[in-house]
């Protein structure tokens, strides 16, 4: 794992939007994992920012996004789908019908999350998955325990990560209970990973990972087996490290 250390979480969201622009750039149709919570929100800001001054187009850009809330619609201000149409896909000029989420509604969630499973295959899979870091190591919404062979499934959500996720709930009762999730097996299929650890909230996870063996306890630890992964973290979330 190659670590690119970053004074500020500025800093850190234009060193990963370089990384992304630079790949969309070169590639002819590169197909894009996208990750949500607060860790990217600034690289989809910049993302944004170097599209208006032309910098970059993402008119042959396919994303695939790694999770979704079961029973969160598209219109639900706290749906994975309503945060990318908002902090991105709105303000680029990407082609909608490129862009993947999990339906989080779907009346079949078994046979959906298949779908989704083939959809990224028949896509020739992701060129470059963009992850956060969940406070116990889950990446996706891959909780503790889950198995590194997974494919895209349904989870049921850690008490610490409705905890965590609250903040953008009006109560932790009112976070979904359940989501959808690419696997970890999912993930590790992608050719190139960057995972961006931001904040003092996440030191101790950082902190975690980069000691830590591969265990399943400890999801994010699988990358430890990835022979392309770039982390990009800063000087808050590396505090621990010192
Ligand atoms: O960036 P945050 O909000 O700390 O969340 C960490 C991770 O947990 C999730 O919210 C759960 O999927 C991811 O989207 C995110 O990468």
């Amino acid at each position: 794992m190659r670590l690119i250390e970053k004074e500020t979480y500025q800093e850190a969201s234009i060193a990963a939007s370089q990384l992304l622009i630079n790949l969309v750039t070169q590639e002819q149709d590169p197909v894009i994992g996208l990750a949500t919570g607060s860790t990217p929100e600034g690289l989809y800001k910049q993302l944004v920012a170097n599209y208006q001054a032309g910098n970059v187009s993402f008119t042959s850009v396919k994303t695939f996004n790694l999770d979704e809330y079961v029973g969160l619609g598209p219109e639900h201000p706290n749906s994975y789908y309503y945060y990318m149409a908002q902090k991105l896909f709105n303000q680029i000029n990407i082609n909608q019908t490129q862009t993947h989420l999990p339906n989080g509604q779907a009346v079949d969630l078994a046979s959906e999350c298949k779908v989704y499973e083939h959809l990224i295959a028949n896509a020739g899979g992701i060129d470059l998955q963009i992850l956060g870091l969940g406070g116990n190591g889950h990446i996706g919404f891959n909780e503790p325990g889950t198995s590194f062979q997974s494919n895209t499934h349904v989870v049921q959500l850690d008490a610490s990560t409705r905890a965590a996720n609250a903040r953008f709930f009006e109560s932790e009762a009112a976070v979904p209970a359940q989501a959808i999730t690419m696997g970890i097996n999912t993930i590790m299929k992608s050719k190139e990973i960057l995972l961006i650890v931001t904040g003092n909230g996440k030191a101790k996870a950082l902190k975690q990972l980069l000691n830590q063996e591969k265990n399943e306890q400890f999801p994010a630890s699988v990358l430890h087996e990835h022979g392309n992964v770039t982390i990009i973290a800063d000087q808050a979330a590396l505090s621990e490290m010192k």
